[in-house]
């Protein structure tokens, strides 16, 4: 770790700053990630990605969590408010600043360049790079959520899967706990082994997106078809309105740097 001003870490008891002082600026490269991608859209990636980025501030480490674009923002006054950014903010602590969590947001709840192009604008796939970077120079580690699954558009001939190859950091696969995600999993799976083949998959976590009224009977089941079939582990069932993962995981072990030495920056 090349931090300019100390190696040492933070104490997690006490109250970081919000703003990491421009001291504690570190090189790009040192910031370990995690791409958290999802099976679909709606598949529990916000809730699982806030988790592990808390968990990562649990273990004293300053954290960063970046979503490249959003699209489905609602209007507050004349800004456009992203949920998922405001969620993943709060967990990692509110660092830095939180437009600069997703600084591409659209209202349209459509891939994130046709919602762009419904308000006559165009999504710049130069800033869904560099956004990256106000976090990479900050953070010990990043937290990057994508929007909706691997191969959901992000421009007419780009995909998530772009992003995550480029950034270089291994995947988290966040899979709905319902009937249908042994499928969704395993393709999605199959597709980042195919498009992202030099990314490390760390894991699935399967996340409980309905409550026990919404019980469907392949709910029991999924965990352990999952784990027969997928090469990557399950590293986590996530129950509906968990504030925590039950097994103690330490999801800094799980993060690491990217393959490219560094996330792109143009
Ligand atoms: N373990 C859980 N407990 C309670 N609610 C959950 C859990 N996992 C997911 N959910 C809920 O499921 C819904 C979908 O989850 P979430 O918003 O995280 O999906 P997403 O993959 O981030 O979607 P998007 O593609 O819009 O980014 C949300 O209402 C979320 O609160
Ligand atoms: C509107 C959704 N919630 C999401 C975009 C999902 C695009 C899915 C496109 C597709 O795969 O068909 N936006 C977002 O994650 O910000
Ligand atoms: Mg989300």
């Amino acid at each position: 770790m090349r931090l300019s001003a100390t190696s040492k870490r933070p104490d997690p008891r006490k109250n970081a700053p919000a703003e990491a002082p421009a001291a504690l600026q570190q090189s790009p490269e040192d910031c370990r990630g995690l791409f958290v991608i999802g099976t679909d859209t709606g598949a529990g990636k916000t809730y699982v990605a806030a988790l592990i980025a808390a968990s990562i501030r649990a273990e004293g480490y300053r954290v960063g969590v970046y979503k490249p674009a959003a699209s489905g923002c609602n209007k507050s006054g004349r800004t456009l408010v992203s949920e998922d950014a405001q969620r993943l903010w709060n967990a990692a602590g509110k660092p830095g600043s939180l437009s600069a969590v997703c600084p591409q947001r659209f209202a349209a709840p459509l891939s994130p360049h046709l919602a762009a192009l419904e308000e006559h604008k165009e999504l710049d796939q130069k800033k869904l790079r560099t956004g990256l970077t106000y976090w990479t120079r900050r953070s010990e580690f990043v937290v990057v959520e994508g929007a909706g699954g691997l191969l959901s558009p992000m421009g007419p001939t780009q995909y998530v899967a772009d992003l995550v190859r480029e950034f270089g950091f291994p995947i988290v696969v966040v899979a709905p706990n319902r009937v249908g995600v042994i499928n969704q999993t395993l393709q999605t799976l199959l597709a980042a082994s195919s498009l992202c083949d030099k990314i490390p998959i760390a894991g699935v976590v399967l996340t409980d997106v309905f409550p026990p009224e919404h019980f469907d009977p392949s709910m029991p089941g999924n965990r352990a078809e999952l784990e027969l079939r997928c090469v990557p582990p399950v590293l986590a069932h996530v129950e509906h309105g968990a504030k925590r993962f039950a097994r103690d995981l330490r999801w800094s072990n799980f993060a690491a740097r990217s393959i490219h030495g560094a996330a792109p920056t143009h």
